[in-house]
């Protein structure tokens, strides 16, 4: 088990490798995360999964959660932050692939600001709308928020708010653009290459 570190700068967090996940709603960031997480040994943390379990347990954010997203909006970064803090220090990995985090430039300052680190590399899924939509209405898994109305106000939010995260990151050079179209080995064998600089195991020098 990791040092505890909420609230609080963590030495051991600069000893790993973080990739950051983004695209929109569909895009198939969650698909390609666990295929990356499965050949590459990276633990993958999907901030929506993460607030989903936190919606359903006894804690007192679950209705305010639970609103968010069925409303498409972007739960306080406090709340997501706490959560993904709590995924890496239960962890024994070195290497996190966050899936849908940071969504907005609060998420990103907020997590700069608590845990004092930033992102190696960006995927970013790039996926025309009506696929993305397609992809949503069609994945079937019982969630509250994949209808065409909240997926509506999704791709909203994601032109409003995602876009300038990756916008940021893009500026400082950590962004790689995939076109998310294609069959999912197709778009994992895109994926591969980057992953070669992360094959190994333990912490970063
Ligand atoms: N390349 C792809 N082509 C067609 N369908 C896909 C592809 N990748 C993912 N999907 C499907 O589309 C839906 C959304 O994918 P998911 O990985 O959950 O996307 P995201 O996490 O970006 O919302 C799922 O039902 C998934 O099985
Ligand atoms: N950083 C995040 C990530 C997700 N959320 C909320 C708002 C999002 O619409 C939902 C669902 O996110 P999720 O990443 O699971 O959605 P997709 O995989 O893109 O379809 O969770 C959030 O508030 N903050
Ligand atoms: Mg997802």
């Amino acid at each position: 088990m990791r040092v505890s570190f909420l609230n609080a700068r963590v030495p051991s967090l600069h000893l790993s490798w973080i990739i950051v996940c983004a695209g929109g709603p569909g895009s198939g960031k969650g698909t390609q995360c666990m295929m990356i997480a499965d050949a590459f040994k990276f633990t993958h943390l999907s901030a929506g999964d993460l607030l989903r379990k936190e919606m359903v347990s006894d804690g007192e954010n679950g209705a305010m959660i639970r609103n968010s997203i069925k409303e498409g909006k972007i739960v306080p970064s406090e709340i997501t932050i706490r959560l993904i803090q709590k995924a890496i220090e239960s962890s024994e990995n070195y290497k996190f692939l966050i899936d849908g985090f940071p969504r907005s430039d609060e998420n990103r300052i907020a997590f700069e600001r608590i845990v004092g680190v930033e992102p190696d590399l960006v995927l970013f899924f790039e996926c025309p709308e009506e696929e993305m939509i397609k992809r949503v209405l069609s994945r079937n898994q019982g969630r509250i928020d994949d209808n065409i109305e909240t997926v509506k106000k999704r791709l909203q939010v994601f032109h409003t708010l995602n876009l300038p995260v990756v916008n940021y990151y893009s500026r400082k050079g950590k962004v790689h653009k995939i076109n998310a179209v294609g069959t999912l080995d197709e778009i994992f064998e895109k994926v591969r290459p980057l992953f070669a600089a992360f094959s190994k195991d333990g912490p970063r020098n």
